[in-house]
């Protein structure tokens, strides 16, 4: 009918945990609102027979699923696919996650960023080589080099001296422990949005604490565990999130924006910490992509804001490309049309991607 808007389906993909904690009525409500359906992908199919979809979003892991977005795409070219698999997958394994902090440039005069000092450790004679140890010294915390979201792949080892690396199982990577208070932040990204809160994290050791630890600490998604666990044990009893203050807004917005050009995704969180000693001294120690947003305040205006952003860069795509047909029609030649598409796609497909001026709705594809 004349005058009605289009409305815009967005198809997802999601294990089942993931569903239950994002898919929420009141996300589907307001999207709904503002024109924009959310439909569950039936895994038990395939994605090239479900559908239309304007949008596919998708956590999903496997050479499968790849496959079946593959194909998707090549009969779907106008579908948008956030993210996609392949920038998607640098934050499966712990080295190539930190690799493009190391390579950001951001101008700021009053802090700085980096990363902690790591090795990755293959096999276990590397593990005790003493030139593997020149970069780093005690504490040093063992992570899984894989992180495919698996629960192996968040069990972490704090080691405190050589005694500890008897347990470890290459392939790890072994990052300094930074003393940060221990408060982490968490930065969520949805293509232009960026939000930092505070969670709790390991606290401090002291020098003095250290000679007399033990070996090795394990313990898996601790910014994670509930509240009350921690309140409980007197491990976590020094820390105080409510006297943290958060780091300058602006500084985290421009490396969430650094990070989400060059990694090419439009959604995910860094785990960032503050060096004790010196109060400015930032380190991003974790990227994951599609986090959990649901925890963050706002999701749904959030979520939903990012949904009609790429329901607006279509539609701008959508118009360029029929003023292209209608050159066309006028009598350009074909040769000039396909430059016409050409340009069309590269100037969607690159809106925020440029080093000048961010674009206004710009979604990385
Ligand atoms: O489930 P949630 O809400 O705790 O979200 C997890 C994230 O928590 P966060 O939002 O950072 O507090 C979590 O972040 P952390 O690893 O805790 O830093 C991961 O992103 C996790 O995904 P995966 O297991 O790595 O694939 C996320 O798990 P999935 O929901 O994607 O399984
Ligand atoms: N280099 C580090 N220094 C101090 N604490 C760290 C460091 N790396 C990780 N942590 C602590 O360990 C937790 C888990 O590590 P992280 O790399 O974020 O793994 P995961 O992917 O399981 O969240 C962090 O939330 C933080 O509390
Ligand atoms: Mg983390
Ligand atoms: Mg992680």
């Amino acid at each position: 009918m004349a005058g009605e808007k289009r409305r815009f389906t967005i198809g997802y993909a999601l294990l089942p945990k993931k569903e239950n904690s994002f898919i929420r009525e009141s996300l589907v409500n307001l999207a709904k609102s503002r024109g924009v359906d959310l439909v569950k992908i039936d895994r038990e199919r395939s994605l090239v027979d479900q559908g239309p979809f304007d949008c596919v979003l998708h956590k999903l892991y496997g050479e499968d699923w790849k496959i079946q977005l593959a194909d998707f795409r090549s009969r779907n070219p106008n579908a948008v696919i956030v993210d996609s698999p392949d920038a998607i997958e640098r934050l499966h394994n712990r080295i190539s996650m930190l690799q493009v902090v190391s390579e950001l440039k951001i101008e700021n005069q009053s802090e700085t960023f980096g990363i902690p000092k790591q090795i990755v450790i293959y096999d276990q004679e590397t593990l005790f080589d003493n030139q593997a140890w020149e970069l780093l010294k005690f504490p040093v915390i063992a992570k899984p080099l894989v992180a495919d979201g698996s629960a192996k792949s968040h069990k972490m080892t704090l080691v405190f001296n050589r005694d500890g690396l008897n347990k470890l199982k290459p392939p790890i990577v072994l990052q300094e422990f930074v003393n940060h208070g221990g408060v982490i932040f968490k930065v969520y990204v949805a293509g232009e949005y960026v939000q930092c809160v505070k969670r709790k994290s390991l606290p401090d050791v002291s020098e003095e604490k250290l000679k007399s630890l033990e070996g090795s600490l394990r313990f898996s998604q601790v910014s994670n565990l509930p509240t009350h666990e921690k309140s409980d044990d007197t491990y976590y009893k020094m820390m105080n999130l409510e006297d943290t203050e958060l780091p300058p807004q602006i500084f985290m917005t421009d490396i969430a924006k650094g990070l989400r050009k060059a990694m090419k995704l439009n959604l995910f969180n860094f785990d960032v910490i503050r060096d004790t000693r010196f109060g400015n001294r930032y380190l991003i120690i974790d990227i994951n992509y599609f986090p959990g947003y649901a925890k963050m305040p706002g999701y749904e205006t959030v979520l939903t804001d990012f949904f009609c952003d790429i329901m607006i860069l279509k539609e701008r795509e959508k118009g360029l490309l029929e003023e292209c047909s209608q050159k066309k029609m006028a009598g350009t030649d074909g040769r000039q049309l396909l430059n016409c598409e050409e340009e069309v796609r590269k100037t969607v497909t690159n809106s925020g991607c440029s080093d000048g001026e961010e674009k206004e709705n710009s979604i990385q594809v």
